[in-house]
């Protein structure tokens, strides 16, 4: 995409944020209950064993549009989200060109893509606090129950105004920016390699689902130990952490390392096809406005 034509960009992004949303939600739900189950007491079994145990107990226990819990919140959230993100990096490819229709270097992807990234911050956070919120709430975590995401914005906003309905801003941006860079340039990479260079060559299906499934896995690969720290911010109770250092000892000190890549396996099974399908809905509704306009 040399693309820089914003509202393209951001009418296609929507459109991949719907398609994103629509195939990814299922795997965010049992991600975001692994990364904030409750600690497991000595001697006591864990509350969940991994990623199949978390989605055959939500099955069995909450029926299978629990899985689906919370998808309202991030479809309103997700669709502009994605519209911002893709618009976003039409702006930062139009920023570092010389002149109209200039190729971008990997670099100036990766710029690009941390451009959007960090756009998409004022949208992304209150999107986040709330769909994770939702997701939680019926694993006991907080006394607070909610009828929904307005009335998770209601009940924050009263707790603790602005400030508390962006808790996590830090961490998602520290997620989001390289996060971004790298999805963006991994896909433009592989669309590249796919096409031989070539950039008359139209991109088949195939090769778009390909290179929009590795980038989502980029996108994790560099973000999941943030991803983590921002989860559990977002869904304590007030006044639990002072900040992400106090998260980041905590979960230091209860699990090692290892504890900063919970949800590791249900993020990457989500990334692959989400993302896949994301940039389908793309490039898909990019080449339908050419063919329009
Ligand atoms: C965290 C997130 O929303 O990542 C997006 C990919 C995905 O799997 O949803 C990418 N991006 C932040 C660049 C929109």
């Amino acid at each position: 995409m040399s693309n820089t034509n914003f509202i393209e960009n951001f009418v296609a992004g929507g459109v991949g944020g719907v398609f994103t949303v629509a195939v990814g939600h299922p795997f965010d739900t049992v991600k975001v209950r692994l990364q904030t189950m409750p600690k497991a007491a000595p001697g006591e079994k864990p509350m969940f064993k991994g990623a199949l145990d978390c989605c055959q107990q939500t099955i069995k226990k909450e029926g299978f549009f629990a899985l689906y819990r919370g998808m309202a919140a991030p479809l309103v959230g997700v669709t502009p989200l994605f519209a911002i993100f893709f618009g976003g990096c039409a702006f930062g490819r139009w920023l570092q060109q010389k002149h109209p229709g200039q190729e971008l270097t990997f670099l100036q992807n990766v710029n690009a893509g941390a451009i959007a990234g960090a756009l998409t911050a004022a949208v992304m956070v209150p999107g986040e606090r709330i769909k994770c919120i939702l997701q939680v709430q019926s694993m006991g975590h907080s006394t607070v129950k909610y009828d929904g995401p307005i009335d998770v914005v209601k009940k924050l906003y009263k707790e603790g105004g602005i400030r508390s309905i962006y808790r996590g801003t830090a961490a998602t941006l520290i997620r989001d920016i390289p996060a971004s860079a790298a999805y963006l340039s991994v896909y433009e990479y592989l669309k590249k390699l796919f096409t031989g260079g070539n950039k008359d060559q139209k991109l088949s299906p195939l090769a778009t689902l390909g290179a929009g499934g590795f980038a989502g896995i980029a996108n994790w690969a560099v973000c999941i130990p943030a991803d983590v720290v921002k989860s559990r911010l977002q869904t304590a109770p007030e006044g639990k952490y002072k900040g992400m250092r106090c998260v980041v000892q905590e979960i230091l000190h209860d699990e090692g390392p290892k504890g900063l890549f919970r949800g590791f396996v249900p993020v990457m099974l989500r990334a692959f096809p989400a993302n896949a399908a994301c940039f389908f809905g793309v490039e898909l509704t990019l080449s339908l406005i050419r063919q329009v306009v």
